[in-house]
């Protein structure tokens, strides 16, 4: 499932229409249509349902979808926002077949009745006045028929995207309909995934809409959600015959006086995840507390300020940072693997805000940073706030600027490559807003770049089921009631999540 921007939707409209050669009639007839299909599984045939329908091809779509609710017996009441004389193109077209089948259109812009009164009775408002076209404030009347739609108890469902949200990050907005559903034409739009727009859209449903097959190769960069289908087909299977180095000798760097736990947290998860051989490399004074919790664990103490004695070249991937400090010792250590490890590194926590960027390109070997918002604020120097207004272009440069794969955490967490593909990830909840998880995806990561064949699916695999094990234990605990390590406990109910075949 794809993740597009307004002109990336435009341009796929374009070469469906100019070079496949689908009428614009017809595509706005199949979005109309396959919207209408959803909504009418939610609608009954005693509630009023009113659509309010713009000058654009969102518009267009509101007529189609009033002619389809026509025809399944439901008599809506239609309101044209601009005056007639404003429609062109396909919605006019659409316009005037509404017209055909008897239907009463009303005009927001003949005075008389007031569309805000009929909004404010309604108990259903299909919300097609604005859609990706959408450009800076609201002009008058839709900032006002917006509001009547917040106000209002009726049910608000929005086409393709609630009314006044900008479809892109990074686009400065001021109101938008707080949308209950939203049917997302042919693809979801990046302001689906964003912290500051996501919660407009509501329940989301994404409808196909014709476009030809491989139509989204057009565009030049991949973006898309990582789905479950993604995991199934990438998970790898184990086998009688693998042995326990079969998946890698892997390695933990962390823990300081302060934080003592990470990375043991990191290490359980790492383990849980199908490592075969793991090292810890923490301070000399956690060593037994380390051995007690993780006996399958190897242990590399190290003193404050002395190198790893571990020959680091030795492991296959090593994770640094949980726990880790930020002091000159750390530093040394973060140094010393960006360097000197021969396999792929994890980046994390106390790494990344000693990590410098540019070291990042001597590198010859991967390297997966997994920053939440601060932590890649620090590392671009912007604000936490540009970076969660843009966090689709934000960890694009950055990943592709370095060669690094960025996993940037957060609701909706963002898996850059280092040649510019990005995976949205669709799992997780508010248990995993708590001190700790990430030192287990940390781990998980760990293990998972050791025993997939690619780099994209370990980390993309490991957000998914980091998430998915979140989402297990939502549904017998309340999010307050949970500790990081019960996220590593439910792991084996990620894994079966996706290994069921229902
Ligand atoms: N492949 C697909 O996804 C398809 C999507 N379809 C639908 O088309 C819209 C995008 O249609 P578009 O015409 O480009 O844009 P809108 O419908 O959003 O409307 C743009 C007009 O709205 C007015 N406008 C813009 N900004 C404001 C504002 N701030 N305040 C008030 N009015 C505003 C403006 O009209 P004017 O006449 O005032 O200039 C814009 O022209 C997409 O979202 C889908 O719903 C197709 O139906 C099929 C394919
Ligand atoms: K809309």
């Amino acid at each position: 499932m794809r993740v597009v921007t307004g002109s990336e939707m435009r341009d796929l409209d374009q070469w469906t229409m100019q070079d496949f050669g689908m009428p614009g009639e017809m595509l706005m007839e199949n979005a109309g249509r396959a919207a209408a299909g959803r909504m009418l599984t939610r609608l009954t045939l005693d509630e009023r349902v009113i659509v309010l329908c713009g000058s654009g091809n969102n518009g267009g779509d509101g007529f189609v979808i009033a002619r389809c609710l026509y025809e399944a017996g439901i008599c809506p009441e239609v309101w044209l926002i601009p005056e007639e004389n404003r429609l062109s193109g396909e919605a006019k077209f659409h316009y005037g077949l509404l017209l055909q089948c008897g239907i009463q259109v009303n005009s927001v812009q003949a005075g008389g009745k007031r569309c805000e009164d009929v909004i404010a009775a309604a108990d259903v408002v299909i919300d097609a006045m604005l859609g990706t076209g959408v450009s800076g404030e609201l002009r008058e009347p839709y900032a006002s028929l917006v509001a009547a739609c917040n106000e209002t108890a009726a049910r608000v469902e929005a086409v393709d995207i609630p009314s006044g949200l900008p479809a892109d990050e990074g686009v400065m907005w001021h109101t938008a309909v707080q949308a209950d559903f939203t049917v997302v034409l042919a693809a979801y739009k990046e302001s689906s995934f964003l912290p500051r727009t996501a919660p407009f859209y509501g329940e989301i449903e994404v409808v196909s809409i014709g476009l030809p097959p491989g139509t989204y190769d057009l565009l030049k960069y991949e973006r898309r959600l990582w789905q479950r289908v993604d995991v199934q087909t990438t998970l790898p299977v184990r086998s009688a015959e693998d042995y326990k180095s079969t998946y890698g000798k892997g390695l933990i760097v962390g823990g300081s006086e302060t934080m003592p736990g990470a990375p043991l947290l990191a290490g359980e998860a790492a383990l849980k995840s199908g490592t075969g051989l793991l090292t810890l490399a923490l301070p000399a004074s956690f060593t037994s507390a380390a051995a007690s919790r993780l006996p399958e664990a190897m242990l590399q103490p190290f003193s404050e300020g002395v190198r790893l004695s571990a020959d680091v070249t030795k492991f296959d991937a090593a994770a640094c940072g949980p726990g880790l400090g930020r002091d000159e010792a750390a530093a040394h250590l973060v140094q010393h693997l960006i360097y000197k490890t021969d396999g792929v590194l994890i980046l994390d926590a106390d790494a990344l805000h000693i990590l410098r960027p540019s070291e990042l390109k001597s590198r010859r070997k991967p390297t997966v940073l997994t920053p939440h918002a601060g932590e890649l604020a620090a590392l671009t120097g912007l604000s936490v706030e540009e970076v969660l207004q843009a966090p689709f272009q934000t960890s694009f440069n950055f990943a592709t600027a370095y060669g690094v794969y960025v996993v940037m955490k957060g609701a909706h967490t963002i898996t850059s490559t280092p040649d510019g593909r990005q995976f949205v990830n669709p799992t997780g909840n508010a248990v995993l807003a708590r001190g700790g998880t990430g030192d287990v995806l940390t781990g998980m990561v760990l293990a998972f770049t050791m025993s997939h064949t690619t780099l994209d699916a370990a980390v993309a695999n490991a957000v998914y089921l980091h998430g998915a094990a979140a989402d297990a234990l939502a549904v017998t605990v309340p999010p307050h009631a949970v500790k990081t390590s019960d996220v590593i406990s439910a792991l084996p109910l990620a894994f079966q999540s996706v290994e069921s075949t229902d």
